[in-house]
C-alpha cells in the first residue's frame, strides 16, 4: 500500500526554465499542496501529463512545395471526464507550453466544476503565412494525425490564439470522414449551422465580465466609470472591453501585437474593433493616442484586463500597475514572482482557472446540446453561463476567504481536491 507521494524524477523530456509557462504551474501547484490533506499522496499526478502526442503535420503548400509543422495534442488528466481544451496556431508553440495549457485546463474544469478532464493542442505555425487551404489542409492532417486520441467522449478540442469557428468545422469534418458518421460533439466552438452554440463566441469575454463584476462588487469598486486596460484585443479581450464599455466602465488603453493606444476619456470600443477587422490591429487607430507598448504598463488604470498571451505580468509590471483589480482573461500572463508583489500590494487577482473559463463553460453546453440535438436560446446560454461562473467564484472566494490565501491558491485547491478525490475513488489501474 502506498503511503505518501514518493521521490519522482523530473520530466526527461521537457527542460523548463524559471518563468517558462510548465514551470508557473508547477510553483503553482507547489502552493496548493499545504491544503490538501491526505489527498497531497496523489499529488504527483498533477506534475506529469497522462498523455503527450507528438505528431508530425506535412502538407503540400499552394506552389507545390512540401511543407512540415509540428502539432502536439497533450491530455493531462483525464480523471473527471474526457480531455477538454483549445488548439494553438502560433509559432512558439512548443510542447512544454501546451503541457502546462492543458494542465491549466485541468485545474479550471474542476474549479468550474465541469465533467471534463484537461487537454491542449497546438501546431507550432505562423497562419497568417499560409494560404486558406493551406491552412485547410494543415487543419484536416493535424486532425487525422491526433484522431488517435480525441473523440466526443475522449478529448473534445475548441478554438484558442488563432484558431477559430472555421477551424473547428474542418476538424469536426476531418474526424467524421474518417469515423464513417457525423460526429458533432468531437469538437466545440463550431459555426452554429454545424452543431454550435449560440454565445460561445462572446463566452470567454463573458465570463471575464462576469467573475470581474463579481470580484469588483466585493472590493466595491463600482464599474460605472471604472477605468479598464486591455492586453490583447482579440476574441477574449475585445468581448471583455465590450461588456465592461456596455456597462458603464471606460476603457481607457488597447494594447495588442501591433501596439498600444489610449484615450483616458474611455475608446469607442465598436470603432476600435472595426479598425481591428481592417487593419489586423489596434495601430494606427486615429481617435486615440498612440503609446509605446511598454507605457501600456503605466496606465492610470482601476481593471487590468491581460487578455494575449502567458508571461505577460513580471515583477517589475506588477509593481507598476496602478489597477486595483486584475482579470486574467489569458491563460497564464502572470509570473508567481509579480503574484506575489500583487497580493502584497493589496491587487487583487482573479485567476485564469476563473476568470476565463466562461469558454469553456459554453462549450459543455455545446457538447451537451449535440449529444441531446437539442439547442437553447442565447440568452439561455448567458444565463446558465452566469449561474455556473458566479458560484464558482462565490465557493472560491469563500475558500480564499476562509484560508486565508489567494484566490488563485483557492482555486488550485478547490481544483485539485475535485481532481484528486477522482484520482483516489478510481484507483490506480491495474
Ligand atoms: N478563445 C477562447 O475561448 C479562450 C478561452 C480561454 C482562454 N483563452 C486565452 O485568451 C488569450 C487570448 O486568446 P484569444 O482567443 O482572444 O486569441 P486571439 O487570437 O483572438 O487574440 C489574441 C490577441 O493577443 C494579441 N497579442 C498577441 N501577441 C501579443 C503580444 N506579444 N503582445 C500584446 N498582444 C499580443 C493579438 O494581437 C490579439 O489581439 C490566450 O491566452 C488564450 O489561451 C482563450
Amino acid at each position: 500500500m502506498l503511503q505518501t507521494a514518493s521521490p519522482n524524477n523530473p520530466l526527461s523530456y521537457i527542460d523548463p526554465q524559471p518563468d517558462s509557462p510548465w514551470q508557473t504551474y508547477l510553483s503553482q501547484v507547489e502552493r496548493v499542496l499545504p491544503y490538501l490533506g491526505p489527498l497531497s499522496r496523489w499529488a504527483e499526478t498533477l506534475r506529469r501529463p497522462k498523455r503527450a502526442l507528438i505528431v508530425d503535420v506535412p502538407i503540400e503548400m499552394d506552389d507545390g512545395t512540401v511543407r512540415h509543422f509540428e502539432g502536439f495534442r497533450v491530455q493531462h488528466n483525464l480523471s473527471r471526464g474526457p480531455g477538454k481544451g483549445g488548439v494553438r496556431y502560433h509559432p512558439q508553440v512548443t510542447l512544454e507550453e501546451v503541457m502546462a495549457l492543458a494542465a491549466w485546463m485541468t485545474v479550471k474544469n474542476a474549479a468550474v466544476g465541469l465533467p471534463f478532464g484537461g487537454a491542449k493542442g497546438g501546431i507550432r505555425v505562423e497562419p497568417g503565412e499560409l494560404s486558406h487551404k493551406e491552412l485547410e489542409r494543415l487543419t484536416r492532417r493535424y486532425t487525422s494525425e491526433i484522431g488517435i486520441i480525441i473523440g466526443p467522449q475522449q478529448d473534445i478540442p475548441a478554438p484558442d490564439v488563432n484558431t477559430n469557428p472555421q477551424i473547428m468545422a474542418w476538424m469536426m469534418d476531418t474526424y467524421s470522414m474518417n469515423i464513417g458518421g457525423t460526429a458533432t460533439g468531437v469538437v466545440t466552438g463550431k459555426p452554429v449551422q454545424l452543431g454550435g452554440s449560440l454565445g460561445r463566441v462572446k463566452a470567454t469575454g463573458r465570463g471575464v465580465f462576469v467573475t470581474g463584476r463579481e470580484a469588483a462588487r466585493r472590493i466595491n469598486l463600482p464599474l460605472e466609470g471604472a477605468r479598464v486596460a486591455v492586453q490583447g484585443f482579440g476574441n477574449v479581450g475585445a468581448t471583455a472591453a465590450e461588456l465592461f464599455a456596455h456597462a458603464g466602465a471606460r476603457v481607457v488603453a488597447v494594447q495588442d501585437h501591433t501596439g498600444a493606444v489610449l484615450h483616458a476619456p474611455g475608446l469607442d470600443v465598436p470603432a476600435l474593433q472595426a479598425h481591428v477587422q481592417a487593419h489586423g490591429g489596434v495601430a494606427g487607430f486615429e481617435a486615440a493616442q498612440p503609446i509605446a507598448r511598454e507605457d501600456f504598463w503605466d496606465v492610470p488604470c482601476d481593471i487590468l484586463i491581460p487578455a494575449a498571451l502567458e508571461g505577460q505580468i513580471t515583477e517589475a509590471r506588477a509593481r507598476r500597475t496602478a489597477a486595483r483589480l486584475v482579470l486574467e482573461g489569458a491563460n497564464g500572463p502572470t509570473l508567481p514572482g509579480a503574484d506575489d508583489i500583487m497580493a502584497e500590494r493589496g491587487v487583487l487577482v482573479v485567476p485564469d482557472v476563473i476568470c476565463n473559463a466562461g469558454g469553456v463553460t459554453v462549450s459543455y453546453f455545446e457538447w451537451v446540446q449535440d449529444f441531446s440535438s437539442f439547442f437553447w436560446s442565447e440568452d439561455e446560454i448567458n444565463a446558465r453561463l452566469d449561474k455556473i461562473l458566479g458560484g464558482a467564484f462565490a465557493h472560491i472566494w469563500d475558500t480564499a476567504d476562509r484560508l486565508k490565501i489567494t484566490l488563485r491558491t483557492a482555486a488550485f485547491v478547490v481544483a485539485c481536491e475535485r481532481v484528486l478525490q477522482a484520482r483516489a475513488e478510481r484507483g490506480l489501474y491495474p
